[in-house]
Formats: structure tokens, sequence, C-alpha cells
């Protein structure tokens, strides 16, 4: 069974106040992070809702704007394409992902997300039908509300999440 690693890169980074995506951390950019933190569990990437000619870009669906559920929806789409039974997910924005995780995740049977950060999940390809239905339909884009619609696995994981929304918090990992 083949996943596909995506890093959930759009979004407007209002909080961050510039693009979060290449803030520095490490000398890394934060989209390089998520990258490298998918690495060890997939064998191909791709970067949804951004295009950056490192790697493989997929547009959000049915359209841009929409929220981590348009990147999710637009990544489903290629994976299903593209012969994969799932996708794993990570956000660009919480660049010190433990591996355990990201490990328990792949390995999930189904769907399954983590509950602290939703962005961080695995969704099978088997899934996509229902999401394009449930954003046409009802216009909801609330990632928690969707998994467990879909009786989504909840993983609770043990230790706090570093997201960044502001650069306070960036400044706080530095
Ligand atoms: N593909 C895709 N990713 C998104 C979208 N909106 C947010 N994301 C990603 O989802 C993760 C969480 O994003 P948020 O911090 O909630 O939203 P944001 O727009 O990046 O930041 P704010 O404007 O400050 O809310 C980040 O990795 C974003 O890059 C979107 O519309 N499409």
């Amino acid at each position: 069974m083949t996943l596909l690693g995506v890093v959930l890169a759009g979004g407007r980074s209002r909080r961050f106040g510039s693009d979060k995506a290449a803030a520095l951390l490490d000398a890394r950019s934060l989209l390089e992070h998520a990258v490298a933190s998918l690495t060890p569990h997939v064998r191909e990437i791709v970067v949804a809702g951004r295009s950056d000619p490192r790697w493989c870009s997929v547009d959000d669906a049915p359209q841009p704007g929409l929220g981590p559920l348009g990147g999710i929806c637009g990544a489903l789409r290629h994976a299903r394409v593209r012969g994969h039974a799932a996708i794993l997910c990570v956000p660009c924005d919480m660049p010190r992902l433990p591996p355990g995780l990201l490990a328990l995740l792949a390995h999930a049977n189904g769907a399954a997300y983590t509950a602290q950060a939703p962005v961080i999940a695995r969704w099978p390809v088997t899934e996509l039908d229902r999401l394009e239905e449930h954003m046409a339909a009802d216009g909801d884009r609330a990632l928690t509300r969707w998994a467990r619609s879909i009786g989504a696995q909840a993983i609770a994981w043990p230790e706090p999440l570093a997201n960044i929304n502001r650069p306070a918090d960036l400044a706080a990992l530095s």
C-alpha cells in the first residue's frame, strides 16, 4: 500500500505577517522542514496550495481559498490518479513534528488524524468522493468536523506540538 506525502502550504499567513512557509528555522525554511519530516515515511511528496519548482505542486480543489480541506481534496485527487492508497499530510507550519507520530499515522488503518492538530493526518483515497460531496453540499470547511463525520480515528499525541502562527512562535523555537 503506497502513501503520498503531502505538505499543506496554502493559506495567507495573516497572523505571521509574511509567507511563513519561507520563514527560516535552523537555516532551513519551514517548508523544507515539513518535506524533511515526511521523507522517511513516503516515496513521493507533493506540496498543496503553492507552486514551488523544487517539488511537485498540486492545486487545491475544488478551488483555492477553502483552507486545509481544499488542500486535502486536491491532494487526494492527485493521489488517486497516481495510484496511491492514502495521503500522509503535514502542515508547513509545524517544524518539529515527532517522527513517532508520523510513523503511527503512516501505519494506521483507514482515516486517522491528530486530535490536537488535525492537519497532521492520514486520509485514504477512498474518502475522496465523500469529501467532494461534503464540500459541494454544505460549504463546511471545518477539518475536525469532517474527520468526525467519516469516523476517522483521533490520535491523542502525549506531547505538545509546536505550531508557528506568529513571529513570536518562531522566535520561541529558534
Ligand atoms: N493547501 C492549502 N493549505 C492551507 C490553506 N489554508 C491553510 N493551509 C495550511 O494549513 C496549515 C494551517 O494554516 P493556518 O495557520 O490555519 O492558516 P494560515 O492561512 O496559514 O494562517 P493565518 O492567515 O494566520 O490563519 C498551514 O500549513 C497552511 O499553509 C489552503 O487554503 N490550502
